[in-house]
């Protein structure tokens, strides 16, 4: 049998108590009977509707019995694969922490070349060169 293939759409219309679909790692579960039942309560679970759960789920540091109740609530593949959903508030804060690390890892280079050519003046202007 083919795996089925869970568009955006399909995603987006499964995110009620009736029919609800979770997203984790590029693959789409059907959890509607397993909400009432998780451990971490319903609500966590229904703030990841329509959307990718991944690092919800990852977060919490689910056990590997946790997982393996995934497979039994397999619907298909995600449409964009691994390809990670995120709100663009994410996406922003995202760039913004890249931006920020490299910035600081620019300064990781100038603050000792800094020191090293104060230290060289230095010597030069003592004449102790
Ligand atoms: C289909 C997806 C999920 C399954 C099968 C699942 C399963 C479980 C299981 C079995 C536990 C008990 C502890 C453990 O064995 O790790 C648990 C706890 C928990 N889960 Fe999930 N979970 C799912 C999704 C989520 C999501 C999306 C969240 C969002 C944040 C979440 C939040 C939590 C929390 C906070 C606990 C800890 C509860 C406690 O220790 O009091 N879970 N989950």
């Amino acid at each position: 049998m083919a795996t089925k293939t869970v568009t955006i759409d399909d995603l987006r219309a499964n995110k009620t108590k009736k029919s609800f679909y979770i997203l984790i790692e590029g693959k789409v579960y059907d959890v509607t009977k397993f909400i009432d039942e998780h451990p971490g309560g319903d609500e966590v679970i229904l703030a990841e509707g329509g959307q990718d759960a991944t690092e919800a789920f990852e977060d919490v540091g689910h056990s590997d019995e946790a997982r393996a109740l995934l497979p039994g609530m397999f619907v298909g593949n995600f449409e964009g694969g691994g390809v990670k959903l995120k709100s663009g508030a994410a996406a922003a804060q995202a760039s913004r922490v890249a931006g920020a690390v490299e910035q600081g890892s620019n300064l990781m280079y100038f603050v000792p070349l800094g020191l090293l050519g104060a230290y060289f003046g230095w010597r030069y202007y003592t004449g102790a060169a």
